[in-house]
């Protein structure tokens, strides 16, 4: 029973980044997995997007839906401001337990809380669980058939407010029809296409950011 890719990244942060220094978590995650083993990660060049849009929202509350090794994690908890939250979904536990630490080798975890669950379980319960009121923003990243579901989940409870950012990643590659088709008609969302590349290949790829009109 050897290691599991998750492991052998997290090998290689623990390795090759400072503790306390997100960037360097960033870069290395990133080095390892151009040069050593692709891992589903948003990657540097649709990160660099995804950095865009959380510095211009700079959420209070922020939702992460699939942290897989924990990567975007990093990405979105470095540019909070102080006193905000990211709360991140997760139902394999042995992916929880590598994200759990790379956010804390990155010294993140004051500004993250990991849950491990489904988000279909856990998304009704924020509220009770978290005391948040609404989302300002939302990183979509997990099995690309629930975007849509969830995206009604979050609506049906309320979780968003007039100005919500929902930014959903893979929207070309592996593709999301389903939700892409009801977000870009739907009247209560504002949308708009970034096109970019399939993490560390040439493959297009792409984030939707939708605004929620409320
Ligand atoms: C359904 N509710 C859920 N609640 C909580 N966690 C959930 C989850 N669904 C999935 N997850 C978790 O999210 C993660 C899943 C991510 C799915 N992502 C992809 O399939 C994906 C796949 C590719 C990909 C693209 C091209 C290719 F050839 C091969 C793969 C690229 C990406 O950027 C991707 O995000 C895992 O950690 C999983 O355990
Ligand atoms: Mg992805």
């Amino acid at each position: 029973t050897g290691s599991t890719r998750p492991q052998r990244l997290l090998r290689a942060v623990q390795k090759n980044a400072t503790q306390g220094d997100p960037q360097s978590v960033i870069n290395a995650i990133d080095h390892f997995c151009r040069h050593k083993e692709w891992a589903m990660n948003v990657g540097d060049e649709k990160g660099s997007i995804l950095d865009s849009v959380v510095s211009e929202v700079n959420p209070s509350t922020a939702l992460e839906l699939g942290t897989y090794c924990g990567y975007s994690t990093v990405r979105i908890a470095r540019l909070l401001p102080p006193g905000s939250q990211l709360i991140t979904l997760e139902f394999n536990p042995a992916y929880a337990a590598v994200a759990k630490q790379v956010i804390g080798w990155a010294g993140l975890q004051d500004k993250v809380q990991l849950v491990e669950g489904p988000s279909g379980d856990l998304i009704p319960q924020m509220k009770d669980l978290f005391g948040v009121q609404s989302f300002d923003f939302v990183f979509l990243d997990h099995w690309k058939d629930r975007y849509l579901p969830d995206a009604k989940l979050l609506e049906e409870c309320s979780l968003l407010r007039k100005g919500s950012v929902l930014l959903a990643d893979n929207v070309i590659c592996p593709g999301t029809p389903e939700y892409l088709e009801y977000i870009r008609n739907s009247p209560r969302y504002e949308s708009r296409y970034f096109k970019s590349h399939l993490e560390y290949t040439k493959v297009e790829d792409g984030l939707e950011k939708s605004v929620f009109l409320g």
